[in-house]
């Protein structure tokens, strides 16, 4: 899906008007009944709505979805600016609002007299995509008094207070739903102002599919579609050679969990040979742990010589330690290898130790840093959003994909382009789980995906297996072997995906 700026979102609305065509007063008519028909399948222990509207378009859905909301038998109050100046839109269904008894309209300052009760709903249709400044004066405090409150909160479109594609320092509602129109906001993805969003349900309200299509944009969210259009169905007539051949590269004394993982994680993505070259120590641990994949000793309590063979694909980093003799192999090994690697954890952080190795990465790479393993190779930055634009830079100065892991990880491109990544959940917030993510993308990348694809694919999948092991386990006592133990299932659903039905 592709992530549209404000500007983008408005001009899109005012296509869809003009070529659909439809009436701006139609188009709000549909985003609010989107609205009321997911609040009224959702919400099934609340009857009462306190609705906040401001005065523009996204107050104007407010007034509808309290109109909506009437006529499906819930209780609602409307608070507004009465003596505001309204767009047309909004103005119009104010009226309609004020025409209806059963609804009583209130002024802003009636809110803090007003009795929130635990059934209550308090619904934010205050600003969408036309905020232009951080909230002040009245709607400040308003904000800031709705906030204190415990109750359920929704927002229509954004939260008000939030830009849609920057951060900003305003007070900003801070709700449980937002149910955002037909496009994730790029803010919605960031930590910074991710976290005012609660659950984001995207609505479609049907916007031209010419405008989408046509207008260019870099950043888009991995959905669905760009997984279907990615995932591959196993030939039948194939063989282990037709799937690659993998080397994790990882492991040293004590750190062995993270080789066995990566290892295991790969073996499980559908690699068809895999071999892990880790010191001695892990003999006995590997074998034992991944009978399936052969062992290759790289040293004696950590790595030391990196025989690789070329026809493998290599993921590097994993427990790798940084002993300065592993240190000493692997940029020689650098200086003599040019096929795209994976490199994560130790690897990325012996590259950091000195700014000349970053130029020793293979073209085409690809880099799984965290934040702060990203801060290390690449200096610090302000922000998140600060830190995708700087990762932008060096993906194109480098030629390197980078996977920026984070609640939502971003896979940047040589070209320019950033995919958002909405599978996943804290319970991945666990020592081992970039291990895995390691093996699953160094396994699709040998099996004939391209780059970019295997890092899509790899950190969708890692997320999706991720979210059924915290189903069946929760995501505070999940493990990353039970994500691994999850695969089959992401896999099964992935082949019904795109299998052809008779
Ligand atoms: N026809 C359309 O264009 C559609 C618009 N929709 C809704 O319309 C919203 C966008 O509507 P608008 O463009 O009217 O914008 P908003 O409803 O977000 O409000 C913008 C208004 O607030 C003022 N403003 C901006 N920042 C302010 C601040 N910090 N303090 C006080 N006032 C401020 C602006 O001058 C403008 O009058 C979307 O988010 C969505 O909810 C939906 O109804 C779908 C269809
Ligand atoms: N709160 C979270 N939500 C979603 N994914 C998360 C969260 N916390 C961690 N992850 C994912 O888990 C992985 C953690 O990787 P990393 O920090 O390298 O762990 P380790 O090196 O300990 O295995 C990344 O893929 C990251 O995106
Ligand atoms: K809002």
């Amino acid at each position: 899906m592709k992530i549209f700026t404000a500007e983008q979102i408005r001009d899109c609305d005012q296509y869809t008007i003009k070529n659909e065509p439809v009436s701006s007063m139609q188009l709000m008519e549909r985003a609010a009944e989107a609205c009321v028909e997911w609040i009224s399948e959702n919400c099934n222990h609340h009857r009462n709505f306190a609705i906040f509207c401001g005065s523009g378009n996204n107050g104007g859905d407010g007034f509808a979805i309290a109109r909506m909301l009437y006529q499906k038998g819930f209780d609602v109050d409307v608070f507004t600016n009465m003596k505001a100046k309204f767009s047309p839109d909004a103005q119009e269904n104010f009226r309609h609002v004020k025409e209806i008894t059963g609804i009583s309209v209130r002024e802003f300052k009636e809110t803090s007299g007003y009795r929130f009760d635990s059934r209550t709903v308090i619904i934010d249709a205050l600003f969408g995509t036309g905020l232009s400044r951080s909230l002040d004066g009245e709607m400040k405090d308003l904000v800031e008094f709705l906030n204190l409150q415990k109750n359920i909160k929704i927002s229509i479109d954004l939260p008000s207070g939030l830009m849609a594609d920057t951060i900003s320092d305003s007070e900003i509602f801070m709700a449980d739903y937002t149910l955002t129109f037909q496009f994730w906001k790029k803010s919605f993805l960031h930590a910074e102002t991710g976290k005012f969003t609660g659950k984001v349900q995207v609505l479609d309200i049907h916007l031209n599919q010419d405008y989408i299509e046509e207008n260019e944009t870099r950043d888009f969210v991995i959905d669905d579609e760009v997984i279907k259009s990615i995932f591959k169905i196993r030939s039948e007539f194939s063989h282990k050679g037709t799937y690659g051949k993998v080397n994790i590269i990882g492991g040293s004394y004590g750190k062995m969990g993270a080789a066995v993982l990566s290892t295991r994680a790969a073996l499980k993505a559908g690699a068809g040979l895999t071999f892990t070259i880790a010191p001695k120590c892990g003999y006995e641990i590997l074998q034992t742990s991944d009978p399936e994949a052969m062992f290759i000793e790289g040293g004696k309590d950590f790595i030391e010589s990196f025989h690789i063979d070329e026809t493998a694909v290599c993921g590097i980093g994993p427990g790798l330690g940084t002993h300065e003799k592993t240190a000493e192999g692997f940029l020689k090994f650098l200086k003599s290898y040019s096929k795209p690697l994976i490199l994560d954890a130790d690897a990325l952080n012996i590259i950091a130790q000195n700014p000349h190795h970053l130029n020793l990465i293979p073209e085409k790479s690809i880099i799984t840093p965290h934040p702060k393993e990203f801060e290390r190779l690449f200096g610090k930055t302000e922000n998140s959003f600060q830190r995708t634009v700087l990762a932008k830079d060096k993906s194109r100065e480098l030629k390197i994909y980078i996977v920026l892991k984070d609640h939502h990880t971003q896979i940047i491109t040589p070209e320019g382009m950033v995919f958002y990544n909405i599978t996943g959940n804290s319970g991945l917030a666990k020592g081992g789980s970039g291990d895995i993510l390691t093996g699953i993308v160094t396994s699709f990348l040998a099996q004939q995906y391209t780059e970019q694809e295997a890092a899509i694919l790899g950190v969708w999948f890692h997320g999706r297996a991720a979210e059924y092991a915290s189903e069946k386990h929760s995501k505070e006592s999940m493990l990353p072997s039970d994500v691994i133990n999850e695969f089959g299932n992401v896999f099964s659903v992935l082949n019904d995906k795109v299998r052809k039905l008779l």
